[in-house]
Formats: structure tokens, C-alpha cells, sequence
């Protein structure tokens, strides 16, 4: 079944708007976690505009179900994945500036790249996921990168799913064939919601998680904490 990850950006956005630990950050991955997420996600961006190098360090210890590290592999990223060797690492290809992430690799011209920094993640025995677009290319160029999991990037489904969902599926139905042949496994993420996850989850049965932040946090206003996550867990069934 499709697991779910719960990217906590957002709390640490609200946390950073006053200046203080409210909320906390450890503290409400530790409840994700005791409500039923079954991995926490951060994605410590070099302006640290959400999650610190502080908040990393912070949860290194205390996550205990899958702790997911997304980010650019600059210098700063892989000293915190050399120091945390988390669950796994996440490669997104996003500028410093980037206000959200907003495509996949192009992973056969970064294959260079992205080979050494697979290699290097690799060496500390994390897993690695290359965030991809749903395009069968990519997917293949990251199986021969030596990754061990892709994610598809899923704001373009998010967005097609309301004009066409039947359309909007298909490149990643397509994708995740692939990357089943490739022996890859498989993520996907951003702009999931309780409105278009289900149907992802029931077209793409080798779905191996979901990593869900921006969504969740603000249905968590209106829903509570735990009742959304069980709401998106109940989704993934
Ligand atoms: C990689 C991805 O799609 C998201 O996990 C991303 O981390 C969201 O970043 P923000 O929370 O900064 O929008
Ligand atoms: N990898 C996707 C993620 O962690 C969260 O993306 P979003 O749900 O905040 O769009």
C-alpha cells in the first residue's frame, strides 16, 4: 500500500513568521508521526525561509518512521545528508529562488551530475529518489544514474485532474510502468490533495509513497492535525 509522508515545510513557515517555537517543529513531526504519518519530509532550501539546518539536525533523532530529505545537492544539502543519513534523500533540481519546486530533472543532460551525487548518497547507505517529470525518458536516465526511486512530480497532474482526470493520469500510469521495469521504486509528490490523491493511488497500484505537505497543513486548519491525516491515510486505502 502507498505510504504516506508528511512534508512539515509549512509548519516550520508558521513557526518563522513570529520569530519564536510555536509551533514546534520537532514536536508536530512527532505527533504526525503519533496520528499515523508513516515518514516526515523536509525541505531545508538554502535561504532557510521554512526548515533550518537546526530543525534537520532537531529531528535527526527523534523521527522514527521514514525521514525524507529533500533538496538541491549543493554543498549544504550533502554535508546534512552525510551528517543525518536520513531515510532517504530526495534530489529536486530547484534554483535557491525558486518559491516552490516547479519541474523534474532533466536526468540525461545532469547525468553527470547527478551520477557522482548518487554515488556519494549511496556510499552512506540512504536511498535515493530522483524527483522526475512524468516523462518515461527521465525515468529510464535515473534508473541508469543508479537511483533507487523516482519521484514524479505531480503539480501537473493536480492541475489537469480537474479539467480531465482520465487525461491527466496517463503520463504518470505511463511512468510508473517504466520505472517498474527499470526495477525503480516509486514516490510522487506536490500539490496532492484530498480531491485528486485517491484516484492517483488507484491508477498507480506499485505506488510506494506519497509526500504531502502544502495541502495537508491547510486542510489541517479546519480538519485538525490528526483527523487530515487520517483523512489522507483513509485516501490511500
Ligand atoms: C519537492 C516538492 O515538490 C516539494 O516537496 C517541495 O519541497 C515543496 O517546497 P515548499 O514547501 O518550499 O513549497
Ligand atoms: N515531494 C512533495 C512534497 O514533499 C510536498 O509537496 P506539497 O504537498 O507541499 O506540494
Amino acid at each position: 500500500m502507498t505510504r504516506l509522508s508528511v512534508n512539515i515545510n509549512k509548519i516550520a513557515t508558521l513557526r518563522n513568521a513570529r520569530g519564536g517555537n510555536n509551533p514546534d517543529v520537532v514536536k508536530t513531526a512527532l505527533d504526525c508521526e503519533r496520528f499515523g504519518a508513516e515518514g516526515i519530509t523536509v525541505h531545508p532550501r538554502p535561504d532557510e525561509r521554512h526548515i533550518r539546518y537546526a530543525d534537520v539536525m532537531a529531528l535527526k533523532d527523534k523521527v522514527t518512521t521514514e525521514f525524507n530529505i529533500e533538496g538541491y545537492p549543493d554543498a549544504r544539502y550533502m554535508k546534512i545528508i552525510r551528517e543525518v543519513k536520513p531515510g532517504q534523500a530526495t534530489l529536486v533540481p530547484d534554483a535557491p529562488d525558486a518559491i516552490t519546486s516547479n519541474a523534474g530533472w532533466d536526468t540525461l543532460k545532469h547525468a553527470a551530475l547527478l551520477k557522482d551525487i548518487i554515488a556519494e548518497i549511496k556510499s552512506h547507505g540512504v536511498r535515493v529518489s530522483v524527483f522526475v517529470d512524468p516523462q518515461p525518458r527521465m525515468v529510464e536516465g535515473a534508473a541508469r544514474l543508479g537511483a533507487h526511486r523516482v519521484e514524479l512530480y505531480t503539480e501537473p497532474y493536480a492541475h489537469e485532474y480537474k479539467v480531465n482526470r482520465d487525461i491527466a493520469i496517463k503520463p504518470y500510469v505511463e511512468s510508473a510502468r517504466v520505472a517498474k521495469e527499470a526495477g525503480l521504486g516509486l514516490n510522487a509528490g506536490h500539490d496532492l490533495d484530498l480531491e485528486n490523491l485517491r484516484f492517483l493511488a488507484q491508477s498507480i497500484p506499485s505506488l510506494d509513497e506519497v509526500s504531502i505537505g502544502h495541502a495537508l497543513i491547510c486542510d489541517a486548519l479546519y480538519y485538525g492535525l490528526e483527523n487530515t491525516i487520517q483523512l489522507y491515510l483513509k485516501a490511500l486505502k
